[in-house]
């Protein structure tokens, strides 16, 4: 997992994204890696601006829950790796689509955070055709961390630099992270971003996923994949 941040991030684009959990900011950006990873976030007080600067008009989904965090506590993010078969088409060999629904929920709900949706994540960074090789090796009895090694790939290829340097250069430099997953929060921290706070992803278990995420637990180190559980520290 390579932790160097670039220095800079260029924003590509912008405008409001309507979701059926709440008005986000979009804002495309990328960094060294060329890639147009998104960033949704959601305003801070009513009528203010995003986290990622851009006014907000007034909130057309409702009101902000009466118990949103303070404006100087650190926002809630969920840094979010690319899964097309997970977000786009339901697999169940992951539970990556009901995992990026509860962060823009539970972002939505709190009134002040932001989901960073990483392009060129999927499969840990192996991309999508080396992914599938690795659903065809785990179906021959592998798990999710032999199958990587077993085509010539690390367990997770991941860059969290771009993700870290977006963060840096709209002046979020301390956050609340959505994860289970200790190697992000480590990779977070060392590419500059303080992690204040780690809160549980809940994990969406069906009967497909169960190896998976036993698999995560047990051979990655994430936290237990249950609702409720401690989160890392
Ligand atoms: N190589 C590989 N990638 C997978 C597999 N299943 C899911 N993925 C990818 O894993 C990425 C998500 O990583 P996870 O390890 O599930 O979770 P995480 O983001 O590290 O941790 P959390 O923040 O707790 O969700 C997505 O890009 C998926 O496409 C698999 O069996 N093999
Ligand atoms: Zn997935």
């Amino acid at each position: 997992m390579t932790t160097t941040a670039p220095a800079t991030v260029r924003v590509l684009a912008r405008a409001k994204l309507p979701t059926r959990h709440g008005v986000f900011d979009a804002v495309c950006f990328s960094g060294s890696d060329d890639v147009e990873h998104l960033a949704l976030s959601i305003r801070t007080p009513l009528g203010g601006t995003s986290l990622n600067g851009s006014p907000l008009g007034e909130p057309s989904d409702g009101e902000r829950p009466g118990d949103g965090p303070l404006d100087d506590d650190p926002p809630i993010v969920r840094v979010h790796s690319e899964c097309l078969t997970g977000e786009a088409l339901g697999s169940q060999r992951c539970d990556c689509g009901p995992q990026l629904d509860s962060a823009l929920r539970l972002v939505a709900e709190t009134g002040r955070g932001m989901v960073l949706y990483l392009r060129g994540h999927e499969g840990r960074g192996i991309g999508l055709a080396q992914k599938i090789r690795a659903y065809a090796l785990q179906e021959a009895g592998l798990d999710t961390v032999e199958a990587n090694l077993e085509l010539g790939e690390p367990v997770d290829r991941r860059s969290y630099g771009p993700a870290a340097a977006y963060l840096r250069q709209i002046g979020v430099d301390s956050i609340r992270l959505l994860t289970n997953n200790p190697d992000k929060v480590a990779a977070l921290r060392a590419a500059g971003v303080q992690v204040a706070e780690v809160l549980p992803m809940p994990a969406a278990p069906v009967p497909a996923n169960e190896a998976y995420l036993a698999t995560k637990t047990e051979r990655m180190g994430h936290r237990g994949l249950r609702l409720g559980d401690e989160g890392l520290s």
